[in-house]
């Protein structure tokens, strides 16, 4: 049975699953692939299917937030997904990640909707230790500049508040913000799967939010540079699980 919003069905998914946000980033990670196939698209969920060095993976988009990231875990899982590694996109809350560079989930705040309405906001969201140390292990040989530790994910972007918040979370060491992340890993313990989440900071610490992200939209070198290292250290992640 095909589900009802990824448009995809058992046999069209792989175990190894790669979630951005951005449909047109799918497409940018069949760039990495040895072959590929497109299996459906539907509103944000854009579903390919290939190899990487002979290993089935899938690629979904998740949309923005965790509300959609959560029908799409949730969906991938009922075709068989196992392993789940979002490439993602976030902000820097800390002054010392350059533009670029990687940030690698520990855990995730959840100050996302999806998340809180799964379980009690006490319950963490954490990332799968395997898959976290295959990220990091791989950064580091790459010599790729990464942060590893916990990030918070968010529900929306132009609140008042903003400044403040983030001023409040880089006072207690959080490393980056992103959307999805939280719904992901909260999801992925609670259905028994593995999920982590690694992310190319796109805007600076107290930086222009809009512009960084209109750069990013542009393929701006270095936050292009910062995506095609989080999709190479995740797809050789697999390898090593
Ligand atoms: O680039 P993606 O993976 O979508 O991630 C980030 O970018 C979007 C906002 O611009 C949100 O989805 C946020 O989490
Ligand atoms: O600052 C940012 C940048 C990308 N995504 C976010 O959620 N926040």
């Amino acid at each position: 049975m095909k589900q009802p919003h990824i448009l995809c069905q058992k046999e069209e998914i792989a175990p190894n699953i790669l979630l951005p946000g951005d449909p047109a980033r799918v497409i940018r990670v069949a760039g990495f692939l040895d072959e590929y196939r497109e299996i459906s698209w539907n509103r944000e969920f854009r579903t390919i299917t290939g190899t990487y060095k002979g290993m089935p993976v899938t690629v979904t988009s998740t949309g923005i937030g965790g509300a959609s990231a959560a029908i799409a875990v949730e969906e991938l899982i009922q075709c068989g997904g196992k392993n789940f590694i979002r490439i993602g996109s976030a902000g820097a809350v800390q002054k010392n990640i350059a533009l670029g560079d990687l940030i690698i989930a520990e855990g995730a705040l959840r100050e996302d909707g999806a998340s809180r309405m799964y379980v009690d906001e006490g319950y963490p969201a954490v990332a799968d230790p395997a898959l976290t140390l295959a990220l990091s292990h791989l950064c580091k040989i790459k010599e790729y500049p990464f942060h590893q530790g916990i990030v918070r994910s968010h529900d929306s972007f132009y609140i008042d508040e903003e400044d403040a918040i983030m001023e409040k979370w880089h006072r207690k060491g959080i490393l980056g913000s992103d959307m999805e992340t939280a719904a992901l890993l909260t999801v992925a313990k609670l259905r028994g799967v593995r999920g982590a989440s690694i992310l190319n900071n796109v805007v600076l610490y107290q930086g222009d939010l809009r512009q960084g992200i209109a750069e990013y939209v542009d393929e701006e070198k270095v936050t292009a540079e910062g995506e095609k290292r989080e999709i190479e250290v995740a797809l050789e992640a697999f390898c090593r699980i």
